[in-house]
C-alpha cells in the first residue's frame, strides 16, 4: 500500500482493480474511505438531516460553501464560534468549495484578472468582489479540513478561446491561492478545467499537477455536457493526474455517473442530487429512481427499497411517504433525505468492497443492468 502525506492530508492507495482505486484519505478530523460520496451541506447543514442522522447514513465527510457562508452568517462569526465543525455540530471531515462556481451562476457577474465582481442583493445591491485571496481567507476562517482553489468554471458549451483563457486564469489563480493559503491544518486542492476540449484538459491537468498540493479535483464537468462527454473528459484528464493523490470529481452525480467515474480512477464525489431529489419526492433504489409522490404509491405498503436497512425503510411505507411529500410535511423531506443519502453511501460501500475483491467490473455491469433497466 502506497502512502503519501502532503501537509495535513495523507492518502493511502490500498489497492486497484483496473483503473478503479480503493483508498483512504486522512485529514485532521478523521478518515474518509474512498471511493467516497460527500453529501452537500451548502449553508453548514445537509438539508433535512441532523448530524446524528448524517452519521447514520455512513457519511464520513460533508461539504459547505464559501459563497453562501460568506453571505450568512459570515466567516468571522463562524470563526468566533469555533469554526464550522463546532458551529454545525459535525466532528468528522468537512470540505468547502471556493465560491467561484456559485458566483458564476449569478446574473451580471464581471470577471477580470483580480477576481469576480457580483451584485450582492442583501447589502442593498452592493458590488462584492470574490478573489483567490478572499476565497482563501474565508475558507481558512471557516476551518474545513479541505479547501478548494478559486477557479474559473466555464459554462457548457463554451468556445475554445474562452475555455483556454479559463484554463490559464485558473492556473494563475491557483498560484495566488497557494500563496495566500497559510493554514497548516487545512489541505488545499487544485482544480483541473478545460471544458470539453481534450487538449485543454490534458494541458490543464499537467499545469495543475505542476503545483504540489495534497489533492486535485476535476472541475468544469456536470455542467450540462451529458454522461458521454463527461466520461470522455475524465479519460482525457485522469492519465495526467498523479496516482498517489486523491482525485475529486466535482458535482457528480447520478449513481450511473459515479460507477463509471470510479471505473476511470476517481476517488471522491459530491452532488446535491440525493438530497435535492429527496425533497421533491424522488427516491433512489436498486432498480433505479422513482417519484414516490405519484398516485400509484398511495396504498403501497412496501418500503422505498426492500434492500435498504435505513430508518426510513425499516419504519415507513411508500404510502406514508407519498402522503408526507404531497402535503409538503417537513418529515417527508427528512425521511426521504435519510434514505437517499443512505442509498448513495451503501452504493459507495459496495463499490469499495468490489474493488477490494477485484470484481469491480462484474459489479459495474450488473449494477448498471439492474439500475438502468427499462422495464421498471
Ligand atoms: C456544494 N456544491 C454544490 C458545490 C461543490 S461542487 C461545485 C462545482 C460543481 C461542478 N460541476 C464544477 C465545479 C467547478 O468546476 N469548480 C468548482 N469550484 N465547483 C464546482
Amino acid at each position: 500500500m502506497a502512502s503519501t502525506t502532503t501537509g495535513p492530508l495523507s492518502f493511502d492507495l490500498k489497492g486497484t482493480d483496473g483503473r478503479a482505486r480503493r483508498g483512504r484519505v486522512t485529514v485532521p478530523h478523521g478518515v474518509i474511505q474512498t471511493p467516497a460520496f460527500m453529501p452537500v451541506g451548502t449553508r453548514a447543514t445537509v438539508k433535512g438531516l441532523m448530524p446524528r442522522d448524517l452519521k447514520a447514513t455512513g457519511s464520513e465527510i460533508c461539504l459547505a460553501n464559501t459563497y453562501h457562508m460568506d453571505i450568512s452568517p459570515g466567516p468571522k462569526i463562524v470563526k468566533k464560534m469555533g469554526g464550522l465543525h463546532e458551529f454545525m455540530g459535525w466532528d468528522k471531515p468537512i470540505l468547502t468549495d471556493s465560491g467561484g462556481y456559485q458566483v458564476f451562476s449569478l446574473p451580471k457577474t464581471q470577471l477580470d484578472e483580480e477576481g469576480v465582481t457580483f451584485r450582492f442583493e442583501k447589502k442593498g445591491g452592493k458590488k462584492v468582489k470574490l478573489t483567490p485571496e478572499r476565497s482563501m481567507q474565508i475558507q481558512q476562517d471557516l476551518g474545513a479540513d479541505i479547501a478548494m482553489a478559486f477557479d474559473v468554471c466555464v459554462p457548457y458549451p463554451c468556445d475554445y478561446k474562452n475555455a483556454q483563457d479559463a484554463v490559464y486564469r485558473t492556473i494563475r489563480w491557483l498560484e495566488r491561492c497557494k500563496e495566500a493559503h497559510t493554514r497548516p491544518d487545512q489541505a488545499l486542492f487544485g482544480i483541473v478545467q478545460g471544458s470539453s476540449y481534450a487538449d485543454l484538459r490534458g494541458l490543464s491537468a499537467q499545469l495543475t499537477m505542476g503545483i504540489d498540493l495534497p489533492g486535485y479535483a476535476i472541475g468544469g464537468l456536470s455542467v450540462g455536457e451529458g454522461h458521454s462527454i463527461m466520461m470522455a473528459m475524465i479519460d482525457c484528464t485522469e492519465p495526467s493526474m498523479v496516482k498517489e493523490k486523491p482525485r475529486y470529481l466535482m458535482g457528480v452525480g447520478y449513481p450511473e455517473d459515479i460507477v463509471e467515474a470510479v471505473a476511470r480512477g476517481v476517488d471522491m464525489f459530491d452532488c446535491v442530487i440525493p438530497t435535492r431529489y429527496a425533497r421533491s419526492g424522488v427516491a433512489f433504489a436498486r432498480h433505479g429512481r422513482f417519484r414516490v409522490s405519484n398516485a400509484r404509491y398511495k396504498t403501497d405498503k412496501y418500503p422505498l427499497d426492500t434492500n435498504c436497512s435505513c430508518y426510513t425503510c425499516k419504519n415507513f411505507t411508500r404510502a406514508y411517504l407519498n402522503h408526507l411529500i404531497n402535503t409538503n410535511e417537513i418529515l417527508g423531506s427528512a425521511l426521504m433525505t435519510l434514505h437517499n443519502v443512505t442509498f448513495y453511501q451503501d452504493l459507495m460501500r459496495t463499490i469499495r468492497t468490489a474493488i477490494e475483491e477485484k470484481n469491480f467490473e462484474k459489479f459495474r455491469v450488473s449494477f448498471l443492468q439492474e439500475y438502468l433497466a427499462e422495464d421498471k
